[in-house]
């Protein structure tokens, strides 16, 4: 039995990890989880699944359940309760689906407390991949990813050398507003931002896809998992999102993997790594879809992607400005305060604005994510 310590539970991935969980109740538990300020699921998680240690995003919330379920479980909050579960002993792995750059500390103290990694939460590596890929690989200890994209090339280089690697593709559906030209933005709304086309997520990481922020913090989140520099990293526009992302190698072959789009597949993946386990899900049928489109990216019409890019070349703190410049925008965009073309010019004014500090740490890499939301709150009231 394997223990797992969850981020996120009440989350899509959250929720979709707890499914795997449950559909293998030899395999795995829940050992400890946490969850933010959707107490009444975290009180049906807790029935179902027992964890030893829960933390919750509010004190309030902490002292409520505390006193229905105290006797039985540890009840923390707030960050500190973040990294108590991310450490929790009785888990072996550490599976972080929590949303934004909240989940880069735990994520360390996870490595530190030497658990494997299941990382969904792509802030981590956005903002801090040279922190954590190298105490990781101090520590020996494992960053396997649960992002589709980055599951699909992990798996496709299972096997293959490191050194024969020519490029990696990303795939990208396009988003919501993929048919749309860049004029057609100007005054396009939250409900039709979240429309995915082919997934169903999280409302951030949904206008993440609309605006292909997503796709630029996967590049990032690509050149510290797979280790390769930034001109190795290409991105191709594929609307079915059937084929996850692919390698291709020096003598020109290149190594896919396809699936529908069901979170449950990479998510279990990274549980059972590098054993499979079945899945009930609905199986790729190709002949039905028939057909299936690639084509070029066009960075003009998607500069977020472009942004994401430069801020993964400049490196230092330019990464971590982009994506609090972002988390900040998405979350005013979805409040309804700014429109969604905001988004873009207030991660384009952020880092502008931002002088990059080379190599940082920990510690400057969370100064420079507090330094920028504040500066973006300052765009708002502007
Ligand atoms: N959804 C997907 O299919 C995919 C997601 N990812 C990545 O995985 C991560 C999670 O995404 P997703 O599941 O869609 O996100 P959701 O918004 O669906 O879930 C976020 C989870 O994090 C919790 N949470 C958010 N902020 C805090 C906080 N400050 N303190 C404590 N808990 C908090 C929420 O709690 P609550 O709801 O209880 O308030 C919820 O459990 C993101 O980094 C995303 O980019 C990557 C690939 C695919
Ligand atoms: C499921 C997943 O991994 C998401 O990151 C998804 O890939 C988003 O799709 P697009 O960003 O390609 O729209
Ligand atoms: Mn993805």
């Amino acid at each position: 039995m394997t223990g797992i310590n969850l981020l996120g539970a009440t989350g899509s991935v959250g929720r979709q990890a707890i499914e795997v969980i449950q559909a293998h109740p030899g395999h795995f538990r829940l050992s400890a989880m946490s969850v933010g300020k959707n107490i009444p699921l975290a009180r049906k998680i807790i029935e179902a699944c027992q964890p030893k240690v829960v933390s919750v995003q509010r004190k309030e919330d902490c002292e409520r359940l505390k006193s229905e379920y105290g006797h039985r479980i540890k009840f923390y909050y707030g960050e500190e309760g973040l990294a108590e579960v991310a450490a929790f002993s009785e888990g072996e792995i550490f599976l972080n689906g929590i949303s934004g750059a909240v989940g880069i500390v735990p994520t360390i103290r996870a490595i530190e407390a030497g658990k494997r990694v299941a990382l969904a939460n792509k802030e981590t590596l956005v903002t801090a991949g040279h922190i954590v890929m190298k105490k990781a690989e101090e520590r020996r200890v494992p960053i396997i990813p649960v992002d589709s994209e980055h599951s699909a090339i992990f798996q496709a280089l299972q096997g293959e050398r490191r050194k024969n690697i020519e490029k990696i593709i990303l795939t990208a559906s396009g988003g919501s507003f993929r048919d749309k030209k860049r004029e057609e933005l100007a005054d396009v709304t939250v409900e039709d931002a979240l429309k995915h086309p082919n997934w169903s997520m999280g409302a951030k990481i949904t206008v993440d896809s609309a605006t292909m922020m997503n796709k630029g913090m996967e590049v990032i989140e690509a050149r510290w998992l797979f280790d390769l520099p930034y001109d190795k990293i290409a991105v191709l526009l594929h609307r079915e999102s059937t084929v996850h992302s692919m390698v291709q190698f020096h003598d020109g072959s290149i190594i896919a993997q396809l699936g529908t789009p069901d979170m449950r597949i990479p998510i279990q993946y990274a549980l059972t790594y590098p054993d499979r386990l079945p899945l009930q899900a609905e199986r790729l049928d190709l002949a039905k879809l028939g057909v299936l489109h690639f084509s070029e990216m066009d960075f003009d019409r998607f500069r977020c992607l472009r942004m994401a890019y430069e801020a993964g070349r400049t490196g230092g703190t330019m990464p971590a400005v982009l994506n609090a410049a972002n988390e900040e925008a998405v979350h005013s965009f979805l409040e309804g305060k700014i429109p969604f073309l905001a988004i873009e010019e207030w991660v384009e004014r952020a880092m502008e604005q931002h002088e990059p500090i080379p190599d940082p740490t920990l510690e400057a890499v969370l100064e420079a994510d507090k330094e920028t939301r504040a500066l973006v709150r300052s765009f708002l009231k502007n």
